[in-house]
Formats: structure tokens, sequence, C-alpha cells
């Protein structure tokens, strides 16, 4: 089993529709019930401030101060992390448009975000993700960097250094600049980036396949099948190099095409996750609602495990509305998977009954109009 990492308080000052809250927390699930518009999702937003990015809805910070604060808002977080106990504190200091926000961790200024992920892990489900297989391939790619991301702590890096780079491609091709040697230079960055990218995707891709043809016998959800698609089909056993030197000649054959279309067409930014339905042997978006959303459901909890057995350490999990649409008897059989995953869950609803079959492996919190209580 892998060790738990678990939140024992979370502080939270004009985030969203929170004046001053402060939860303390015993190192068991979570569980937050309230009416709708409370503020339960909130929290989980909060929560995924933990880690490098703009959280479960990535917002604009500006909007995620309270309307009305004087300043910005902050985040403080005390956790029994992957490297012990831990402070962290996050927020923006004044109510300006800012992209980047502040990161204290232990009282020392963080030099990048990533720095969250020495600490702890977390993933999410939101509703907002119900889509994600019917939605626009972007969608599903950032769940998949996601979902590497949590894995491999580099690859956020990866991404946003070939996009540096692709932009600068793009300017010069737009502008009609095609000198060849810089041109050259930008493309060879952009193929080992982009390789390296889509090597990381699909490394974890077999991971989590893995992963789920061991547990296909006793998940209680659908398992998936999972490949990539759009960039580089079928290739990956080959040497890292020559793909690189293949996408490097792709791109410098494609100038006069991307500049015409305005963007760089061929890329790992272009790729795609497929996903099927394996006991059905069907694609995911053709799948009825509760079919996609179960095996949503089956996927997160599938990697959550991959992450806990590769980290040795289980990862945060904030669920929210997860047990919305589901029987008595798939909602037992759900609790008793995520408890099994051995780290801890934030889970979301409007009724608290729902959450009974946890029993005392919960702690319950009511959230009523920007305000927690236990
Ligand atoms: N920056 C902000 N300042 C003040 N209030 C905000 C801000 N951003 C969002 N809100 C308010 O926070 C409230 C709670 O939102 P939240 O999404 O957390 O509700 P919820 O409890 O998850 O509800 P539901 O059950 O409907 O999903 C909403 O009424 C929203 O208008």
């Amino acid at each position: 089993m892998p060790h738990k990492v678990s939140l024992s308080r979370l502080k939270l000052t004009d985030f969203r529709n929170y004046a001053a809250a402060a939860l303390a927390l015993d190192g068991r699930h979570a569980v937050l019930t309230g009416d709708n518009g409370a503020g339960k999702t909130n929290l989980m937003e909060a929560v995924s401030l933990l880690s490098p990015g703009r959280g479960l809805r990535r917002a604009a910070y500006g909007d995620i101060t309270r309307v009305g604060a004087a300043g910005g808002f902050s985040i403080f977080a005390a956790l029994d992390g992957m490297e012990g106990d831990v402070e962290i504190g996050t927020g923006i200091e004044t109510g300006e448009e800012t992209t980047a926000r502040k990161l204290r961790i232990n009282g020392t200024t963080a030099k990048t975000a990533d720095e969250l992920t020495d600490h702890l892990r977390l993933l999410w489900l939101t509703p907002a993700m119900d889509g994600l297989f019917t939605g626009a391939s972007s969608d599903r790619r950032r769940f998949l960097d996601r979902l590497v991301l949590s894995l491999d702590p580099a690859h956020g890096r990866r991404a946003s250094d070939f996009e540096r780079a692709m932009r600068s491609r793009n300017k010069l091709l737009d502008e009609g600049r095609f000198d060849p040697s810089w041109l050259a230079g930008i493309e060879e960055q952009m193929a080992s980036l982009g390789i390296a990218m889509a090597l990381a995707r699909q490394e974890m891709l077999g991971l989590l396949t893995r992963l789920i043809e061991e547990t296909r016998e006793t998940s209680p959800f659908p398992s998936a099948s999972l490949q990539l698609s759009g960039f580089m089909d079928g290739q990956f056993s080959r040497p890292s190099v020559d793909l690189e030197d293949d996408y490097a000649a792709m791109l410098a054959e494609s100038r006069y095409r991307d500049a015409g279309a305005g963007r760089t067409l061929e890329g790992p930014h272009r790729a795609d996750l497929i996903v099927h339905h394996r006991e059905k042997a069907m694609e995911a978006e053709r799948c009825s609602t509760g079919e996609q959303k179960a095996l949503l459901v089956g996927l997160v909890l599938a990697h959550a495990r991959l992450v806990g057995n590769l980290t040795g350490h289980a990862p945060i999990l904030l669920l929210d509305e997860i047990a919305a649409h589901l029987d008595e008897g798939r909602r037992a059989a759900l609790f008793d998977l995520i408890d099994g995953l051995g780290g801890q869950a934030f889970m979301t609803g409007t009724d608290r009954a729902m959450f009974s079959a946890l029993g005392d492996k919960a702690q319950f919190f009511t959230v009523a109009d920007g305000r927690v209580f236990e």
C-alpha cells in the first residue's frame, strides 16, 4: 500500500465566496455537503491550487479573488506530504490582473510551482469533465498531459518550452522570414521537445493500460483501452533520435504550408487521446452518458493507483459530485475502491446521506454560504 499524503489544515482568505474559512482535517477522507452554490467546488478548487497550474477550473487569478475583497486571495495548507510535514502558502497579493501566483513552501519562496510535486500529487474529477470524450481534442490533450505530469513533473516544462519554440516558428513564418538556419535551429528544438512529450505520453499510457489490464477483473467500472493518435502514429518503437530527425524534416518541409495555414500543422499539439470502452468494443464518444461517466471514473481511479504504485505515495483525490448518479450498491463499491487506493479523497455532494456507506472512514463537513463547519 502506498504511503498516505494528507491535508491537516486548510485556510482560505478572500477565495471565491469565502471571506475567511478554516478546515481542520484529521487525515480521513473529507466529505463536503451543502446546497447548490454553497461553495463546495470552490473548496476543491482551493486544494487543486496546491498543484502546478491554474487549478481545476483553469480560472484567471483575478476571478478567484472574492468579489469585493480589498486585496488578492490566499490559501494556506499544512500537510503530511511525500517528504514529511510541509506548509504551503499560495495566492496573489493585490486584486490586479496577474498571470503568476506567489508560492511559499515552508516559508521559503518557491522558484517554480513544480516544487509542489515534491510534496503531493493531486488528481481531480469534476462534472465539467463529463463531456471529455465528446468534446474538443484540446481538453483530452490537457487531461492526458495532467496524467503524465502527475507521474513525470518535468512534462509541464517540456510542453511549455515546446509551445514557446512553436510560437517563435509561427511568428517567423507569419512575418515571411524564411531564414533557413534560424528556422532549422527552432525546429530542432521543437523536434527534441515534441518527441520527448509524445514518448512521455506513450509511456504513461502503456503503464496505465497494463494496470487496467491487471485490475480489470476486480474493478466495478468498465475498462478503457487507450491510444494516442494524430502524431507519429505507430512509430513509437523506433529509436527517439530517428523520430526527432523525422519530425525536424517534416517541419522543414512544411514551412510554406504552415505559413499559409498560420500555424504548425504537425506535432504533439495535434495529438488526441482515443478511448474505447473495452467490454463493449465501442468508442467512448458513442457510449451512453452514464457509460462515459463510468469509464472516466474508472480511468481516473486506475491512474490514481498507478501514481501510488510508482511514487510510493497515494495522490490526493478531488472528486466533485462523483456519487450523484449512482445507485446505493455502486456508490458503496466506489467508496471501497477509493478507500482502497490508500490516499485522502475530498468528495462533494448535496446530500450527506449519499455518503453514509463511508461510515467513520470520512470526516463530514457542511458548507453553507461561504462558511464550512464540521
Ligand atoms: N470571485 C468570487 N467572489 C465571490 N463569490 C464567488 C466568486 N466566484 C464564484 N463565486 C460564487 O461561489 C458560489 C459557490 O460556488 P461553488 O461552485 O463552490 O458551489 P457548489 O457548492 O459546488 O455548488 P453546486 O452544488 O451547484 O455545484 C457561487 O454562488 C458563485 O457565484
